[in-house]
């Protein structure tokens, strides 16, 4: 919403300058060579290492969200900043912490009125979510100055002729310092559009895979028998380790990842794009500056190209001879010049992190996780009840004073300095004959001559 830096919020020469610097800076980290698939399993054997020594040390169950994130965190933290952190590391777990609650923030109805209407943003009360945005903001930028900070101090004039950078954050003050030399145009590089660049690759990268991942072993807890057949055919290719190379001969493993996909639909709202200049598509006039999104969740929900769509079903994307099948409306990470940045990236983190966990782990959910169906049984089966309790086991009674459960009207002995008042106060209540419950037990109170009682 600030606009004017970045990657993602930025358009003309600027994107182009940066979004190519950015695909040939990570292109040169190893982003879809075999560096990258080295840097990914690294991170993945510790992870298993880390979920290994949790289940020996007795743990009943594990967390997997924080895991995930820093074993995804380290994988584009270091191609940024040179920076890994070890599962214990608090300030990853906070960064997490802020990246989720950041995305719960942006999807609240509230800033469809921040976009509309600037000014809301400055109204007291209405702008609380504007402000814990910015607060969210402010402490992620504050991890990104340390890390430009650390880079400026590491800094030596060498670099520029050393080529190679470390990370992408050296790569570009590398750039602007080559440009400088040679006395050329340092275009749009400088010092606030570096920090926007590093935080939209940051949140891009991190919260987008994590998400996916938390997704992908959610939903192999609730379909074992997908799980099962995943790990069969896992373990039929007999190596202790997954690699990209294996990709062919895992084509349901494939066609699991492309379902979690699909299923778990991360982006429900994407990114809103601007016209560049009047036009008119199929009969519909667009004026330059008019606002679009392309919204591609439809697509990946449309009952006519995936059938049943809310059915979580890999099989949909197998050939009758088992082979992954291409289906061109199967687009997680998008279309177009504006296509994710990452995808070759992402494509690899999900296929290695969930191939290699699923090799090595089963996942069930937690047996006294209360989950929401279990909560909506409870509320059921609790209403039900005293449904029961308060109205259906009373209904042919004779009225009385309203029973607790169990305790029926025990309470009111208890408290009680003579019983005769107490009868007197409910008859006049209820008149003569009324109902007390000694806990379960109904005992209908007879307190003006009647012959049957006596009988
Ligand atoms: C499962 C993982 C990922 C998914 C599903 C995903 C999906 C997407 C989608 C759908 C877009 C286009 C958004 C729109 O136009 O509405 C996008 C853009 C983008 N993605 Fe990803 N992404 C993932 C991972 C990554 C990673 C790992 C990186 C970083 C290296 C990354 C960096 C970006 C950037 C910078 C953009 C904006 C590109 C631009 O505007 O030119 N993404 N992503």
């Amino acid at each position: 919403m600030e606009g004017s830096n970045g990657i993602v919020q930025i358009d003309g020469d600027k994107w182009r300058e940066q979004r190519r610097f950015a695909l040939h800076t990570l292109r040169d980290f190893g982003v879809g060579r075999p560096l990258m698939e080295q840097m990914i399993t690294l991170e993945v054997t510790t992870l298993i290492n880390h979920m290994e020594k949790s289940c020996v040390l007795g743990s009943k169950s594990l967390n997997l969200c924080p895991s995930i994130a820093v074993c995804v965190g380290n994988i584009i933290n270091n191609m940024l900043f040179g920076l890994r952190f070890n599962q214990d590391n608090q300030i990853m777990h906070r960064l997490h912490r802020l990246l989720d609650d950041q995305s719960h923030t942006v999807m609240q109805p509230i800033m469809g009125a921040y976009i509309a209407f600037p000014l809301t943003t400055k109204v007291p009360l209405i702008n609380k979510e504007w402000k814990h945005l910015m607060e969210i903001k402010k402490e992620l930028l504050e991890f990104l100055d340390t890390q430009i900070e650390g880079h400026r101090m590491g800094w030596r004039e060498e670099m520029v002729e050393e080529g190679e950078p470390e990370d992408l954050t050296y790569a570009y003050m590398i750039e602007v310092e080559k440009r400088k030399r040679a006395g050329e145009d340092v275009g749009f590089f400088d010092d606030q559009q570096l920090k926007m660049l590093l935080l939209d690759l940051f949140f891009a990268g991190m919260e987008t895979t994590v998400t996916t991942l938390k997704w992908a072993f959610l939903l192999m807890a609730k379909n074992p028998e997908i799980q099962r057949k995943v790990q069969k055919e896992l373990d039929s290719l007999s190596q202790p380790l997954i690699e990209m190379r294996h990709r062919t001969q895992l084509p349901y493993t494939q066609a699991t990842i492309n379902e979690i996909q699909r299923h778990a639909n991360i982006l429900p709202i994407n990114l809103l794009r601007t016209v560049a200049e009047d036009i008119e598509i199929d009969g519909y006039g667009f004026r330059k500056g008019d606002l679009i999104i392309p919204q591609i969740s439809i697509l990946m929900n449309d009952p006519e190209l995936f059938e049943n769509p809310k059915e979580f079903r890999p099989e949909r994307f197998l050939d009758e001879s088992m082979n992954l099948k291409r289906i061109d409306e199967f687009l997680p990470f998008s279309i177009g010049r504006r296509q994710c940045l990452g995808e070759s990236l992402a494509r690899a983190e999900l296929y290695l992190i969930f191939a290699n966990l699923m090799h090595s782990f089963c996942f069930e959910v937690e047996e006294d996780v209360t989950t929401e169906t279990t909560y909506i049984y409870l509320i059921v089966c609790s209403s039900i009840y005293i449904f029961y309790e308060l109205h259906f086991k009373r209904r042919r009674l004779p009225k009385g004073p309203t029973p607790w459960l169990v305790a029926g009207n025990m309470p009111s002995f208890v408290n009680m300095t003579n019983v005769d008042d107490l009868f007197q106060s409910w008859k006049k209540q209820y008149g003569g004959i009324f109902t007390v419950w000694i806990g379960p037990i109904p005992l209908v109170m007879v307190l003006k001559g009647k012959r049957w009682a006596y009988d």
